[in-house]
C-alpha cells in the first residue's frame, strides 16, 4: 500500500494528506478549484488549515478522476456529500478508509453503509478519534480507533498512515467507531449550548455523563460493542469536543447558549459542525431503534429553531426521576 488519495480537502483531509505524505506519495482531491492550486503553488491551505506548511509530496487536483491509481482512498468529504462524491470517483475495488462522522440525512445510513451502496466492490475502514486537524498537522500526539471488519486490511491501513506521533488503534467494530463520531458531534452541540447558557461545570458533566449514556444505548441497539464506545472513538472524542471551542460543533452550541439563532450562526460558517445535521437524522433513527435520546432530541430542536435554550434546559430538568442504570 503506497500511493494514498484523500478525498476532501477541508481541515482534516488536508491534515491526514499531511500524515499520509510521511510514508509515500499522496494525491488530495478539492473540491474547490482554487484550494488544490494553493496547496500546489504555495503547499498551503489557507481556506481550510492556515498557518500549517504542507509536505510539498502532496499533490492537489480538482480532478477526482486523478485518484485512479490509488491503492487506498481516505474519504475526508462532509457526511452529507460523502455518497454523491463516491459516486463520481474512481473507486472500483480500491479500500475506502472513511473519516467523516455523521448519518446521512434522508436514509439514516452510517458512512459505511452509504459507501457500501456508492462502492459495492470496496473493502470499508472507519478512522474516528479525538483529533482536532490543526494538532495532528502540527505534530502533536494523537491516538484514533481504525475501525475494519477484515482485521489484515487494517493493520495495512494502520501501518501505512501510523507515524511516532499519530497511532492508530485497530477495531474490528466499524459499527462502534462510526457511531461514536457521529454522536459525539451532536452532544457537543449541547456542551456548548450549556456553556454558552452559564450553566456552570456541574451541568457540563453531567451532560457528557447521560450523552455517553445515550450514546450507549444507541450504538449497542445498533450493533456496536460497548468497549468500542467507551475507547477514542466515544467517550475519547467526546470529552475533547466536549471541552473545547475549538470544536466546531462546540462553539456553535456556545452561540445557540448565548441566545444566537441556529440558522443565522449556520449560515455564516464555511466550514461543517456535522453534529446540526447529524442531530435531526440521529433523533429519527434512535426513535425507529426504540431508543430513548432526550439530550440528543433537545439539540435536534434547538436547530430547527422549534425550542429556545431556555425551553431545552427546562424540558430536560422536568423528566421524570430514573434509574441511572439502562
Ligand atoms: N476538522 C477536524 O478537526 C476533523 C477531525 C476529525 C473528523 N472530521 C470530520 O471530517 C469531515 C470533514 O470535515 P473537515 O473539518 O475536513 O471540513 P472543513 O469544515 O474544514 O471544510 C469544509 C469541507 O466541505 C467541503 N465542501 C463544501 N461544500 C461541498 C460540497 N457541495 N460538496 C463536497 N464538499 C463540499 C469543502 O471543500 C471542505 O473540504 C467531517 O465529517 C468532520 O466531522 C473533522
Ligand atoms: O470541530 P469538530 O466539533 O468538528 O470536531 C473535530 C473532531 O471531530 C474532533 O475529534
Amino acid at each position: 500500500m503506497n500511493h494514498i488519495g484523500v478525498i476532501g480537502a477541508g481541515a482534516w483531509g488536508t491534515a491526514l494528506a499531511q500524515v499520509a505524505a510521511q510514508n509515500g506519495p499522496v494525491t488530495l482531491w478539492a473540491f474547490e478549484p482554487e484550494v488544490a492550486q494553493a496547496i500546489n503553488e504555495l503547499h498551503e491551505n489557507s481556506a481550510f488549515l492556515a498557518g500549517i506548511p504542507l509536505s510539498p509530496a502532496i499533490r492537489a487536483t480538482a480532478h477526482i478522476a486523478d485518484l485512479a491509481d490509488c491503492d487506498a482512498l481516505l474519504v475526508v468529504t462532509p457526511a452529507q456529500h460523502m455518497r454523491v462524491i463516491l459516486q463520481a470517483a474512481p473507486v472500483g475495488a480500491t479500500p475506502l478508509l472513511l473519516c467523516a462522522k455523521g448519518i446521512e440525512a434522508g436514509t439514516m445510513a452510517l458512512m459505511s453503509e452509504a459507501a457500501a451502496e456508492a462502492c459495492p466492490e470496496a473493502p470499508i475502514a472507519a478512522l474516528s478519534g479525538p483529533t482536532f486537524a490543526s494538532e495532528v498537522a502540527a505534530g502533536l500526539p494523537t491516538a484514533v480507533t481504525l475501525a475494519c471488519g477484515d482485521d489484515a486490511l487494517g493493520e495495512r491501513l494502520a501501518a501505512r498512515i501510523a507515524l511516532p506521533h499519530f497511532r492508530p488503534y485497530r477495531s474490528t467494530d466499524l459499527i462502534g467507531a462510526e457511531i461514536g463520531g457521529a454522536v459525539k458531534n451532536v452532544l457537543a452541540i449541547a456542551c456548548g449550548i450549556v456553556e454558552g447558557a452559564s450553566l456552570g461545570r456541574n451541568a457540563r458533566a453531567a451532560l457528557i455523563a447521560r450523552g455517553f449514556a445515550e450514546m450507549t444505548r444507541f450504538g449497542i441497539a445498533r450493533g456496536a460493542k460497548a468497549e468500542t464506545l467507551a475507547g477514542l472513538a466515544g467517550l475519547g472524542d467526546l470529552v475533547l469536543t466536549c471541552s473545547s471551542e475549538q470544536s466546531r460543533n462546540f462553539s456553535l452550541g456556545l452561540g445557540i447558549g448565548r441566545g444566537e439563532s441556529a440558522a443565522s450562526l449556520l449560515s455564516d460558517r464555511r466550514t461543517v459542525a456535522e453534529g446540526a445535521f447529524t442531530a435531526p437524522v440521529l433523533v429519527q433513527a434512535a426513535r425507529a431503534a426504540g431508543v430513548e435520546m432526550p439530550i440528543a432530541e433537545a439539540v435536534a430542536a434547538l436547530i430547527a429553531g422549534d425550542w429556545t435554550a431556555t425551553q431545552a434546559v427546562e424540558a430536560l430538568l422536568a423528566r421524570p426521576l430514573r434509574s441511572e442504570a439502562g
